[in-house]
């Protein structure tokens, strides 16, 4: 489907923009075309790439017209351009409004009116119940693509979501960090040994979007069952892998964060198509026999329970240990390291 086809990727110098690279340069797709605000990162990814199926363009989800410069003859979006951070956005809620809601309107309408075929936009586990702001702001986004979609056929335009957990040794998370504080001989700053978080690789997270563009239909959210660990086993885990006696200090949960995630609520789970690894979240269409959506519906919902990082299925250190030992991300961190303790 992706032969010689155009792909947008916004947001696409981070994480999750270079795992899509390395698996779609490799087809026969015709060109993917970064969009994202900083030139230093687009420098460093067309050099590292030096691929002339890439184009880059320099531009904000914020201004309309950036976009209409790179959406022109896109066959397809991946939207991951977004205010990620937790902290960030509890300081500056209003920033998150404009890039993660405005921003995504944006790009759905200049999608729309250029007549792009499919519009896949990664959203969050932190938007289901959310408590803090860019949570907050990722469910106004989910909201915000799925009333656009019930305004356009989805022969023209099909609009849909991801929801990830998190993406191991994504840029500015977890793991990274452990890894700097491992190599420093910090102590390892752990916020509570038993919270837990969803992990899914980055392969995953490609798997993931490759999964909704075949098979999400018009305002769907699709979620990828997954497993989650102990953040205490995280920590543990990475001390093990890189033998060193790290101590671990407990500083407590950060400012906006949970206990737990939540890929789907208990209300979406009432509704969702247990597709094997997936689920599909059917938008919610108001041309439904309302009645019998509202009879139906409240007996399954009374039922229903929400799939969260607590109740799947929980890694132990040692199966969290293969999984980190999986990531090439870590393997090529323990090389550097093997060689630096020699
Ligand atoms: O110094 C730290 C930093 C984090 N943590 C813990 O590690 C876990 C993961 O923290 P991250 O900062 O890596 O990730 P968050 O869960 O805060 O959020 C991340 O995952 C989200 C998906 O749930 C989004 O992708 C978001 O952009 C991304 O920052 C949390 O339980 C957190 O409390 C620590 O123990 N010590």
């Amino acid at each position: 489907m992706f032969k010689n086809k155009t792909l947008l990727i916004t947001g696409g110098t981070g994480s999750f923009g270079n795992a899509v690279l390395d698996r779609f340069l490799a087809s026969d797709i015709g060109e993917i075309r970064i969009f994202s605000r900083d030139e230093k990162k687009q420098d460093d990814m067309r050099k590292k790439y030096n691929n002339n199926k890439i184009k880059f363009y320099i531009g904000d989800v914020r201004d309309s017209e950036s976009i209409k410069n790179a959406i022109y003859g896109v066959d397809y979006v991946f939207h991951a351009a977004a205010l990620k951070q937790v902290p960030s956005c509890e300081y500056f809620p209003l920033e998150a409004v404009k890039t993660n809601i405005l921003g995504t309107d944006n790009v759905l309408t200049a999608a729309i009116s250029e007549g792009v075929k499919k519009v896949i936009c990664l959203s969050t586990d932190k938007a289901a119940y959310p408590v803090n702001a860019m949570g907050i702001s990722k469910a106004m986004m989910e909201k915000v693509y799925t009333s656009k979609s019930r305004f356009i056929s989805p022969d023209k335009t099909l609009i849909c979501g991801t929801r990830y957990g998190n993406v191991m040794c994504s840029r500015g998370s977890v793991i990274p960090l452990f890894i700097q504080q491992i190599k420093d001989g910090q102590n390892l700053t752990v916020t509570d040994q038993n919270m837990t978080r969803f992990m899914m690789s980055l392969d995953e997270a490609v798997d993931l979007i490759v999964y909704a563009f075949h098979n999400a239909k018009q305002g769907d959210i699709m979620v990828q069952k997954a497993s989650s660990c102990y953040i205490g086993d995280l920590a543990q885990a990475l001390k093990e892998i890189f033998n060193v006696d790290n101590k671990i200090d407990i500083i407590g949960t950060r400012h906006g964060e949970k206990q737990y995630e939540v890929l789907l609520t208990k209300e979406e789970s009432a509704k969702a198509i247990d597709m094997g690894d997936f689920y599909r979240v059917p938008s919610d269409n108001r041309d439904l026999n309302y009645t019998k959506y509202l009879e139906e519906g409240s007996i399954l919902l009374t039922h229903s329970v929400e799939y969260n990082s607590n109740n799947t299925k929980i890694l132990t250190k040692d199966e969290l240990k293969d999984k980190l030992l999986n990531l090439k991300e870590i393997q090529e961190e323990l090389l550097t390291w093997k060689a630096y303790v020699g």
